[in-house]
């Protein structure tokens, strides 16, 4: 379907947004039509990235009225600048070969990485545009159409981001939160509570997931391993692993330490990242935040 309005949006060459496991019928027509989007760096994607979504799955079915209909991966652009990020092209690939051969409803949209830098609001629209306007929502089992929410999926830590100043700007936060909504997962080390003190106001749109078993397995922590040489094997998706091995990513550091040393050095690595802002959401607050 045409839509009425021309995109407001930028596009990557050759792009087409992804739509093969994305469901367009409505099983239940008393249920509200969802489609999760998890934006990252994924770098690389690993087993608990993957794992928001089946969480966010079992926490919509037994408490909430929507039911998802898709959920998808938004790589980030290179342009965000974040220690650790591998270009885009092997990012990209590495959550297509995570979501194609670990699940059956995960889809990469590779719009985000292809391009420049796109803030999460931007991101968004894109998915309510591309769902909505373009394809007119899902339809319902008489033939109605009904619009899809488009949700954002992120970890705690990723929300706590949201009240540190100038990372994300405000008109973004109300457009985020108040117009989309989020499922928040817990991630060790970042307080669920505490990530959403200053968020109140957006309550009614915000769902909090605690984990029920603890993983605290991160892609900092991956690339660390890999830079020496250790195993990554059963921390990420198999497909992920082959893809590192045969394009020998992650691997400019030679094999040295022992796993406990390579955890620690992660550890070291993540809280420096924390003091320092060296991360990518510290990368917004002087770059392409609002
Ligand atoms: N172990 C985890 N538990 C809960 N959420 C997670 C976990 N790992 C990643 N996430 C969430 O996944 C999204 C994408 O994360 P991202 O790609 O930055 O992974 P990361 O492991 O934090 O990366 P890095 O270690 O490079 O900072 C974010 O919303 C982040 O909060
Ligand atoms: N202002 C914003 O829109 C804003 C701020 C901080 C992070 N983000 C997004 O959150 C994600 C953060 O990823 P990392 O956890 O890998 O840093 C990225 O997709 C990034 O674009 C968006």
């Amino acid at each position: 379907m045409a839509p009425d309005t021309p995109s407001p949006f930028t596009y990557p060459l050759s792009y087409e947004f992804p739509t093969h496991r994305l469901a367009t019928t409505l099983r239940n027509p008393d249920k509200q039509p969802l489609v999760l989007v998890a934006c990252g760096s994924f770098s690389p994607v690993t087993y608990l990235h993957l794992r928001m979504f089946e969480m966010a799955k079992d926490y919509v079915r037994q408490n909430t009225d929507f039911e998802i209909v898709g959920g998808y991966l938004s790589p980030v652009s290179d342009q965000y600048k974040k220690p650790g990020l591998l270009n885009a092209n092997h990012r990209v690939n590495m959550c297509t070969a995570a979501a194609e051969q670990t699940s059956t409803w995960l889809m990469v949209d590779p719009w985000e990485a292809f391009q420049s830098y796109q803030r999460t609001a931007v991101v968004l629209d894109h998915f309510d545009f591309e769902i909505n306007t373009v394809r007119g929502g899902v339809r319902t089992s008489d033939g109605a159409q009904r619009p899809v929410r488009v949700m954002l999926l992120a970890g705690s830590d990723l929300i706590a981001t949201m009240s540190e100043p100038g990372v994300w700007s405000e008109p973004d936060l109300d457009h985020i939160l108040g117009r989309y909504g989020v499922i928040i997962i817990e991630r060790a080390g970042a307080d669920m509570d505490q990530a959403i003190d200053n968020l109140s106001r957006w309550r009614h749109n915000i769902h909090l997931i605690h984990q029920l078993i603890q993983n605290d397995v991160s892609s900092t922590k991956v690339r660390l391993f890999l830079r020496r040489g250790l195993s990554v094997r059963y921390l990420i998706p198999a497909p992920v692993v082959d893809y590192i091995e045969q394009h020998g990513l992650y691997v400019d550091e030679g094999p040295s330490a022992s796993a406990s040393a390579g955890a620690n050095a992660a550890e070291k690595e993540k809280g420096k990242d924390r003091d320092t802002g060296a991360s990518g959401s510290g990368t917004e607050k002087s770059g392409p935040s609002s």
